[in-house]
């Protein structure tokens, strides 16, 4: 069977990944698990860059597919910050309880229609014999008054998405995969893997 690489150190979205690749007939492993565990800089401006970067990172090391994502949240009242910063904003370490009710604080002025935000993921798939290949995709919603939910990660509890009026964090996995950013992304970057496999 074909092995694909997902590389992240990030727990949340593996776990979307692997849900959401349940059916795929490949193995799909961590960088950990496939024993190239790195730390690597993600000095690229955009999130297309920067899934490239984490991608092709470990193309030298391994003949399996590696599949990256790199993802963030803009919101329009902060300027569509954090943007591709999102992971380090406020320190790359500090809890998102904290920097979620920084972001509340933040737009405690900020009337409904101000609180437009969407989470963007970019995915990328490299490997030895493939050219590398990016997509783009986005989800729209708003950031709410207070954290709410508990699944998912990241800032899921404050990201509230329109036609439900739930964030995020309140949602199933199957219904945040059904829908999300990192959804939509990897079943497009999955019609193209089709093609290489
Ligand atoms: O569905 C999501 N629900 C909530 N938050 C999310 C989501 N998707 C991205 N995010 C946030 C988390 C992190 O602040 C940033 C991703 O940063 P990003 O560099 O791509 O990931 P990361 O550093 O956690 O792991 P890695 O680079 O190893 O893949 O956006
Ligand atoms: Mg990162």
């Amino acid at each position: 069977m074909k092995t694909l690489i997902v590389a992240t150190q990030n727990k949340g979205k593996v776990l979307e990944i692997k849900e959401m690749l349940r059916d795929l007939d490949c193995e799909v492993m961590t960088m950990g698990e496939a024993g190239l565990d790195r730390e690597i800089e993600e000095n690229g401006t955009t999130f297309e860059e920067n899934a490239v970067i984490k991608a092709e990172a470990l193309k030298a090391y391994t003949d399996a597919i590696i599949l990256a994502d790199d993802s963030g949240l803009e919101i329009d009242y902060l300027n569509k910050e954090p943007g591709v910063y999102s992971a380090r904003y406020l320190g790359k370490d500090t809890p998102y309880t904290v920097k979620n009710q920084m972001i509340l604080e933040r737009l405690k002025d900020a009337s409904p229609e101000e609180r437009t935000a969407r989470f963007v993921c970019a995915m990328a798939i490299a490997g030895k014999n493939i050219e590398t290949q990016v997509v783009r995709e986005t989800i729209e919603g708003y950031i709410g008054y207070e954290a709410k939910g508990e699944n998912g990660f990241g800032y899921d509890p404050i990201f509230y998405v329109s036609e439900y009026n739930i964030s995020t964090a309140e949602m199933s996995s199957e219904q945040k995969n059904a829908i999300s950013h990192r959804g939509k992304a990897l079943r497009a970057i999955t019609e193209r893997l089709k093609g290489v496999m």
